[in-house]
């Protein structure tokens, strides 16, 4: 036992919330002295808080929502990779990496190092590197960061080009102390019907 590694960040008051957007609660909003038998739970967050993936539709009104997503993507084996002091992530900074067998890409930057507040600037995917993931078969890109574009970014570029080449996204993960290495990964969003995207408890198992 203890083989899985959480790497999810925890949902309380204190988790970093995109600057405006809905704060993170979880009251008992029917406790069990006025139900007379159980504490019955309320959340009210922001889908894009903590470690969870975006849907098309978050990007594009025409998109996928979370139902239509292939669970695959967010099941099964998956590369964690080091990059730390990049100010952008592009084809040149995974040039030296072998991605052959690849699917599921998780890159560690340590570029968001207080997680209780968020971060000023963020390494950002370079949109060219999309088609240079999808030549070689990645489906699913993860990072330890709030964002894959620039956080004052209003075109998304590289949201859009991802998910131009089929590559899904994943936010948001806590990927301290992963050592680079082949892993089985779980980020399974909820069943959200109409959702742009879902928290997810992400999860990693060292493969043999
Ligand atoms: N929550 C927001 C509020 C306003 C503007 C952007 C966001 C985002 O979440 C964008 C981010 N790139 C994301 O996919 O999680
Ligand atoms: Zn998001
Ligand atoms: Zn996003």
């Amino acid at each position: 036992m203890g083989t899985w590694i959480d790497i999810s960040q925890r949902l309380d008051d204190n988790v970093a919330v995109w600057p405006g957007d809905t704060p993170f609660s979880y009251k008992v909003n029917w406790s069990k002295e006025q139900s007379g038998s159980v504490n019955v739970g309320q959340i009210k967050m922001s889908i894009h808080t903590g470690t969870h993936i975006d849907a098309p539709f978050h990007f594009d009104d025409d998109g996928k929502r979370v139902i239509d997503l292939d669970l695959d993507l967010y099941m099964g084996n998956a590369r964690v990779i080091h990059l730390p002091n990049k100010t952008s992530i592009g084809v040149d900074e995974l040039s030296h990496i072998d991605l052959q067998g690849v699917t599921r890409l998780l890159i560690r930057t340590d570029a968001w190092k207080d997680r209780s507040m968020f971060p000023q600037t963020i390494p950002h995917i370079q949109p060219e590197l999309a088609a240079y993931l999808s030549e070689h078969g990645v489906r699913l890109i993860g990072l330890d960061l709030p964002s894959v574009d620039p956080l004052d970014s209003k075109e998304l570029s590289a949201h859009h080009e991802l998910a131009d080449h089929g590559i899904h996204i994943l936010e948001g993960l806590v990927l301290d102390g992963i050592g680079p290495g082949n892993y089985e990964l779980a980020a399974l969003p909820l069943p959200l019907v109409e959702a742009d995207g879902s928290p997810v408890r992400a999860v990693l198992k060292k493969s043999p």
